[in-house]
């Protein structure tokens, strides 16, 4: 990795607020495409994150954001399932909307530190956006590490973990425009 890329990295990991909203600001439009919304076994350090004995049933939620034409987040959430008929049952019916528009307007809703991590080829977490790459974008994840982020959302009571990998269009350089213009509308 570039010591351009790794700055890059760096400044997406502990970018404060909506993800979302920077993408907009920087690229002018965001689409959200789903992957998979469903019950699902977790990943290495989610359940010590959520507080839970390994095994827990959880919803898993996972989604690529495209900026323009291209992808740029591999993104996965999870929470308890418990949560979904109580705190977080807005997630039942979020379909392609962000989740960001259920945690930046709430008062209810508090965020624990932004975690920047480095996932190389070989994790699990790895191999997970590697899947997600091949789907969305017909290649293997573009780098032989995943930089990333997590922290984790309460609301009421109960968490919501959220994880963010940013590809490497995303950390080619400071000035990086979009990776493709907006589709004209
Ligand atoms: C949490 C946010 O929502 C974004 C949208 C997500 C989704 O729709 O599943 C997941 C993570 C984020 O990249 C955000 O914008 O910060």
């Amino acid at each position: 990795m570039t010591p351009t890329a790794r700055q890059q990295a760096r400044h997406w990991q502990r970018a404060p607020g909506s993800l979302t909203q920077r993408l907009f600001a920087w690229g002018g439009e965001v689409r959200v495409q789903r992957l998979r919304q469903q019950v699902a076994p977790l990943l290495p350090g989610e359940a010590a994150d959520l507080g839970l004995a390994p095994g827990t049933r959880c919803l898993v939620r996972e989604v690529v954001l495209h900026v323009g034409d291209a992808p740029v987040v591999w993104a996965r959430s999870v929470a308890p399932h418990a949560a979904l008929s109580g705190p977080w049952k807005a997630l039942v019916g979020l379909g392609t909307r962000p989740l960001a528009a259920l945690l930046f307007d709430d008062p209810a809703v508090s965020r624990t530190p932004l975690r920047p991590q480095w996932h190389p080829r070989g994790s699990r977490w790895h191999q997970r956006a590697d899947e997600a790459w091949r789907t969305v974008a017909g290649q293997p994840w573009p780098a032989s590490v995943v930089a990333a982020r997590s922290s984790v959302f309460w609301r009421r009571g109960m968490p919501l973990r959220v994880f963010e990998a940013f590809s490497p269009a995303m950390l080619a350089s400071p000035t990086a425009t979009p990776p493709t213009s907006p589709r004209p509308r």
